[in-house]
């Protein structure tokens, strides 16, 4: 069955209005993507490459100029701003709290959100549950880990029931253990059908079927499954290596195991991956 559709922008281009930025300076040019109900998309792009800038395009916060058609909703409204506009997380862990607990700042983004008085408990304590700080509901947020404080983040943008998630490299200020936590966490949410866009610089962080959009200087340049990024390339050279990126060690591994006539399908990306794909080979 086809998923509804979300979002979907037509040929979007995107200027600052800011004056200090030279005329005709495009952050996003000729953008065209559909957003499904259900889907995982991770963004990926070196720096500046405009993957910040999607992502508050998305979310509805934008101080751009714009041109092209924005359409949301399964009837295709055309829109200039996208409404009821997608919560997002963004890279530092403070960022976007402003509660003095996880419960406290789920209750206020409720507020914020105009929920009715009745519902707000409720839904606060099921979201701050649901990505596993139900222990952690009263506890002070600066006694909080790095991890911690992002996933009271993400309850929150879950307690006022997005149509989509927006994360903007919300692991890059944590470390590698609180980052496989919340990227685990919110894999969870995304298989109870959540719809995910996940913004990120890691390749590690990949599965091999997430849908990738890598973005280069404001474009997108390839919109595929992640196991395609490191395959091919007409000159030899993989899209993922051809800009920029180093293959991760499940792609490395894979490849050397390809030398050897065992291929495995498809490409993993990640270790979890090559493990299973090594484990289930040939069965
Ligand atoms: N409001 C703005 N005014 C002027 N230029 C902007 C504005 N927002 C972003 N840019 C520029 O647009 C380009 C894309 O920025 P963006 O933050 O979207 O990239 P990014 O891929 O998220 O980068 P990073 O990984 O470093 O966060 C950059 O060159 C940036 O300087």
């Amino acid at each position: 069955m086809t998923q509804q559709l979300l979002v979907e922008l037509q040929d979007v281009s995107v200027k600052a209005k800011s004056r200090q930025v030279s005329e005709g300076v495009f952050l996003l040019q000729c953008i065209d993507l559909s957003i499904r109900q259900g889907e995982w998309i991770s963004v990926l792009g070196m720096n500046g490459s405009g993957k910040s800038t999607l992502c508050k395009l998305l979310a509805g916060i934008h101080p751009f100029e714009i041109s092209g058609a924005v359409l949301v909703g399964a009837e295709g409204k055309r829109s200039d701003i996208l409404p009821g506009a997608a919560p997002i997380v963004m890279q530092h862990p403070d960022a976007g709290l402003i509660g003095s607990t996880p419960w406290e700042d789920v209750v206020l983004m409720l507020e914020r959100h105009g929920f009715p008085e009745k519902e707000i408990i409720n839904r606060a304590e099921e979201a701050l549950y649901e990505v596993g700080l139900g222990e952690r509901l009263h506890q002070k947020i600066e006694t909080l880990s790095g991890g911690q404080k992002q996933l009271a983040a993400i309850a929150g943008c879950l307690a006022v029931a997005p149509s989509m998630l927006l994360l903007d490299e919300p692991t890059a200020m944590l470390d590698a253990e609180a980052s496989a936590y919340v990227l685990s966490r919110v894999r969870r949410l995304h298989e109870s059908g959540v719809t995910v866009v996940w913004v990120t610089q890691l390749v590690e962080e990949l599965n091999a079927l997430d849908r990738v959009l890598l973005l280069d200087k404001g474009r997108i340049v390839f919109d595929e499954p992640a196991h395609h990024l490191f395959s091919g390339g007409e000159s030899g050279q993989s899209p993922g290596e051809h800009y920029g990126f180093v293959p991760p060690y499940g792609v490395q591994a894979a490849r050397e195991l390809m030398n050897r006539g065992i291929v495995l399908k498809p490409m993993p990306i990640n270790r979890r991956e090559l493990e299973q794909a090594v484990k289930h080979y040939g069965s």
